[in-house]
């Protein structure tokens, strides 16, 4: 095995929603796919350096006191269009939201030059905020969707990427034909194949893909039951995840219902047609009957919370507690840009406000949150195997966050604890305390 890289200093990660670990004065191996093979706590700084002049021709780091490194964030519901926009709109709920702002600004990526400069700069910030895998909706646009492979692909993000389908009750500039929605969503998902098949045979042989396509149906509403039914299918077919969104606001749960009245609820929609998998993921599930949450922890399909977007455009607050006491796998979204903010660490804060907004004696803990915008969200998306937490076989996803940068807003203090440092960062920091960011080992390339 050859070792590329080995890192000493502090690790944190949550393995489980109980359980916030701080690995200190640990070294850390990888090899060169980017995979970490070794993992040993407490060793002193000689024991380190003689660790490390053990791995000849590695690249070796040493943390200081105000470094630690974190797993990579996992944002599991984030609109690369609608980042143009991010930061408006939000005096307007949903389906008004949609309407007048949302459909008008995703037309606009008929142009496929217009979509690769939002895409690079969509991506850029994610990246930046530490999120180092996403689940990404693009438009119904094919080419404009391939922009966001080729954006995300140049930065090194690990993502699942999807055209959307929408054959009904859209602006006609956003209506495809049936057949036209899938023939270009099996176009989609073998152009993305076939970038796969460009990268280094060696690293996709020991590690998923860094980019997949995923099934993208954007709600019931938008696709009519034969474009839902055949989506079933194809994600069968090439054995791929499928995201959408689910229960996220009331005016939209009745007309879904009008719409599809052979199904007894808006998640039972989705079930019968085929969509409700353990590869699905579902934004929002705000306003879930009983019966619903038992549909989707039967089929194991997870959820994406977007407290964010839930508040912004006033759709509700949903139950994670109770998803959590479910066993429902749920992870973190930003929702850009129902939600504003490309920064799980916001989503962070905003879960913890909403829970509390819930029910104070019920909100969700430090450990908790952590896990959800972390290991949480690498189950959602199937890789639990893969990232989402430090272990041994596990890919180097990771931020080395700096707790002492300049003009950072976060300040420390002689006493300050790792423990200290690390909460402070995680309701104080931002994207500036943010020192470097790998996917696989490998640093992202962010433009200038
Ligand atoms: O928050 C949301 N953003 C969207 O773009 C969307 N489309 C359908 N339902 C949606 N919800």
């Amino acid at each position: 095995m050859t070792i590329a890289q080995a890192f000493y200093g502090t690790f944190v990660h949550a393995p489980t929603t109980k359980q916030l670990v701080f690995l200190k004065n640990t070294v850390l191996v990888l090899d060169r796919h980017g995979k970490i093979v070794s993992i040993t706590p407490d060793q002193s700084l000689e024991q380190a350096q003689a660790a490390f002049r053990a791995l000849e021709n590695s690249k070796t780091t040493v943390l200081n006191d105000n470094q630690f490194f974190v797993p990579g964030y996992i944002d599991t519901h984030i609109h690369a269009p609608q980042y143009a926009y991010c930061g408006i709109g939000h005096d307007m709920p949903l389906l008004k939201w949609l309407n007048t702002l949302t459909f008008p600004q995703e037309a606009m990526f008929q142009d496929h030059h217009y979509a690769r400069q939002v895409y690079t700069k969509a991506v850029a910030r994610s990246l930046r905020n530490g999120t180092t895998a996403a689940c990404w909706f693009a438009t119904i646009h094919l080419e404009a969707t391939k922009e966001l492979v080729k954006a995300i692909q140049e930065q090194g993000q690990r993502a699942y990427i999807g055209k959307v389908n929408m054959n009904q009750n859209s602006p006609d500039i956003l209506i495809e034909t049936t057949a036209a929605s899938i023939a270009d969503t099996r176009a989609f998902i073998e152009y993305v194949q076939a970038v796969n098949r460009t990268m280094d045979p060696d690293s996709t042989s020991v590690s998923p893909p860094l980019i997949q396509p995923i099934i993208t149906p954007r709600f019931a509403l938008s696709c009519t039951s034969d474009l839902m039914i055949q989506l079933g299918k194809l994600s069968e077919e090439f054995k791929i995840p499928i995201q959408s969104h689910l229960c996220e606001n009331l005016e939209e749960i009745d007309l879904t219902l009008s719409q599809f009245p052979n199904s007894t609820t808006y998640t039972g929609v989705y079930a019968d047609h085929g969509l409700l998998k353990e590869r699905t993921i579902m934004a929002h599930c705000v306003h879930m009957k009983d019966e619903e949450f038992k549909l989707m922890k039967d089929a194991g399909a997870s959820i994406s919370h977007c407290a964010g977007s839930n508040f912004n455009i006033k759709s509700g607050m949903a139950d994670v507690r109770k998803m959590l006491d479910l066993d429902i796998k749920v992870g973190l979204g930003t929702d850009v840009a129902g939600g504003y903010s490309p920064s799980i660490l916001d989503a962070i804060r905003t879960s913890r406000i909403c829970s509390i907004a819930r029910n104070p004696t019920q909100s969700l803990l430090i450990p908790e949150l952590f896990y959800l915008a972390t290991l949480g969200g690498a189950k959602v998306m199937g890789l639990g195997e893969t990232i989402g937490s430090f272990e041994v076989g596990k890919d180097f996803d990771a931020v080395l966050v700096n707790t002492a940068v300049k003009n950072s807003p976060l300040d420390s203090f002689g006493r300050d604890t790792v423990q200290t440092k690390f909460e402070k960062y995680l309701f104080v920091g931002d994207d500036r305390n943010h020192e470097r960011i790998f996917i696989q080992g490998r640093e992202a390339r962010l433009p200038e």
